[in-house]
């Protein structure tokens, strides 16, 4: 992080905003297996960060701990400066204010595309037409308003995804996290929406941490790259080699 070193005039000197997400020192074990060691990792606000390595480096360790689906066994994570893991503390899924979306678009089978995206507000308390207002923007913002009546099981691969991804962006959540999103898509697709994705994420400013294992992808969607490998982050580029990295890692 950089700490201006002089501070004009009489003005009072201002402690820079904490980053979005800071990881410091976070280990994982499953079993004797050391999956996460020592990592540390700081994300700006509003930035898009590509979580990217080979198969069994723990990228999706590292996502579901910021996610709170699974706890560290040492270290710390904060949240825009509050720690949301650490030592005892955790703070559960719903109460770290997140979007998420994941390879299998876990959809509710039995609800319909605009209940699915209604859930996260449902959640949040929510409804009426507020609540109808913010499901019609989310779903215009992924070119699937006119399907809000359809159950998952009537939608293709790419629509359900984009179902996903609205459901995600709905609550305006102040991160989203993103684990493979597009791998069970076919190749046309995954880069029609990746595109898609890119201009998306853009446009909502949300700082954003997204896992691949594809280098496109990344360079596609991401202001940064951070490469996992054995359990610890081996470095930080920018996607754009003439924007000089603020990251401590
Ligand atoms: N629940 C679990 N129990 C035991 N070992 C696990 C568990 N989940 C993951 N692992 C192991 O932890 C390591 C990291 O897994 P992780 O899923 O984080 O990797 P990844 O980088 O996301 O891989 P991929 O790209 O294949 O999804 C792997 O060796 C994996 O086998």
């Amino acid at each position: 992080m950089i700490i201006p070193a002089h501070h004009g005039g009489d003005a009072p000197a201002r402690m820079p905003s904490p980053p979005a997400i800071a990881i410091h020192q976070v280990s994982h074990f499953f079993g004797s297996n050391q999956v996460l060691n020592h990592v540390n990792l700081s994300v700006p606000e509003g930035t898009i960060l590509a979580l990217l390595g080979p198969s069994g480096c723990g990228k999706s360790t590292l996502l579901k701990m910021l996610a709170g689906l699974l706890h560290p066994a040492s270290g710390q994570i904060s949240f825009d400066g509050e720690i949301v893991a650490s030592g005892k503390l955790s703070l559960p899924p719903e109460k770290r204010n997140l979007g998420m979306a994941f390879q299998d678009y876990a959809l509710w089978p039995h609800m319909t595309v605009r209940q699915n995206v209604a859930f996260p507000l449902q959640m949040r308390g929510i409804r009426g037409a507020v609540q109808h207002e913010k499901v019609m923007a989310a779903l215009e913002r992924v070119g699937l308003a006119d399907f809000v009546s359809r159950r998952p099981s009537e939608l293709s691969g790419g629509q359900q995804q984009r179902v996903a991804l609205a459901r995600a962006i709905v609550a305006e959540p102040r991160i989203l996290l993103f684990d493979e999103p597009l791998s069970n898509l076919d190749r046309d697709l995954r880069e029609s929406l990746c595109e898609e994705m890119a201009t998306l994420l853009r446009q909502l400013h949300t700082t954003a941490v997204y896992v691949t294992h594809d280098q496109h992808e990344a360079r596609t969607l991401a202001h940064r790259i951070a490469r996992m490998d054995k359990g610890a982050i081996a470095s930080i580029d920018p996607t754009d080699p003439s924007v000089v990295s603020p990251f401590v890692a």
